[in-house]
């Protein structure tokens, strides 16, 4: 058992979703698994195990930010997982990536002190795994739902980023800002597993509330089916 997803090996399907929110993740496991346990409560790090389309999914809240995903994808690791999906929301920059659609990263620029950590000052580029990049992106575009692929970048601090310092990253490519990528990435490549994400966008850098719920509700349901057709895609490749 590990220390904070008191789970066993056995309790965690190897195919995951990582949400941030622990909310997110009880309402993707009622509404989209079937024959759903619970196995982890701790922390609030909500973990639940059940079926999609007859292929065994667990859903794992990461909580916000680096070092809190950082226990949680190296303990989920070492408990059995092989691919991990981050189901999350993220901020956009001057309305060039619409309330509502999606982000499919390619990659997260680590501005997390995690990342740093565990690089202890080398260079390196946290990419999302191609085979689930590829999956993602193929079943956003069957589907027929808007999305856009690129670069993200991975901040801690929410309220520290103002609109003129995302500008400065959008001209380096980043279309999207949120708080867990980066590490995820890191830590996949380091450990043997897949990983990619996929985000809702819930706000703009700087406005000071969240789209109104119903977009992003929507945003986040069309964002759910797309990951966990992409978990089956994957599911012969782990
Ligand atoms: O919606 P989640 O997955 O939590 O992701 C985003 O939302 C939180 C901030 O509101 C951060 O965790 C950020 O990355
Ligand atoms: O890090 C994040 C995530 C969502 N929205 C933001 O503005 N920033």
């Amino acid at each position: 058992m590990a220390l904070h997803i008191r789970a066993n090996p056995g309790d965690i399907a190897p195919l995951v979703l990582l949400p941030g929110d622990p909310g997110r993740a009880e309402w993707i496991a009622e509404t989209f698994l079937e024959d759903v346990k619970t196995y982890n409560t701790y922390r609030a790090l909500l973990g639940f195990t059940g079926t999609y389309k007859g292929v065994p999914v667990s859903v794992q809240t990461s909580a916000m930010g680096g070092p809190s995903t950082a226990i949680v994808v190296e303990e989920i690791v070492n408990l059995g997982v092989k691919a991990i999906i981050r189901v999350g929301t993220t901020g956009g920059i001057d309305g060039k990536v619409e309330a509502g659609t999606l982000v499919i990263a390619q990659g997260a620029v680590p501005l997390d002190g995690t990342t740093r950590q565990y690089l202890g000052g080398r260079p390196y580029a946290p990419v999302a795994d191609w085979d689930v990049l590829e999956a993602l992106v193929g079943c956003a575009r069957e589907a027929k739902l808007p999305y856009t692929v690129g670069l993200i970048s991975t901040e801690d601090a929410f309220y520290a980023t103002s609109p003129e310092a995302a500008r400065e990253w959008a001209k380096f490519g980043v279309v999207s800002l949120e708080m867990e990528s980066a590490p995820l990435f890191l830590i996949a490549k380091m450990r043997g597993v897949r990983a990619g994400t996929i985000l809702t966008v819930s706000n703009q850098i700087g406005d000071a509330s969240f789209v109104a719920q119903e977009i992003l509700q929507a945003g986040v349901e069309n964002m759910t089916r797309v990951a966990l057709e992409a978990l089956l895609k994957l599911k012969d490749k782990i």
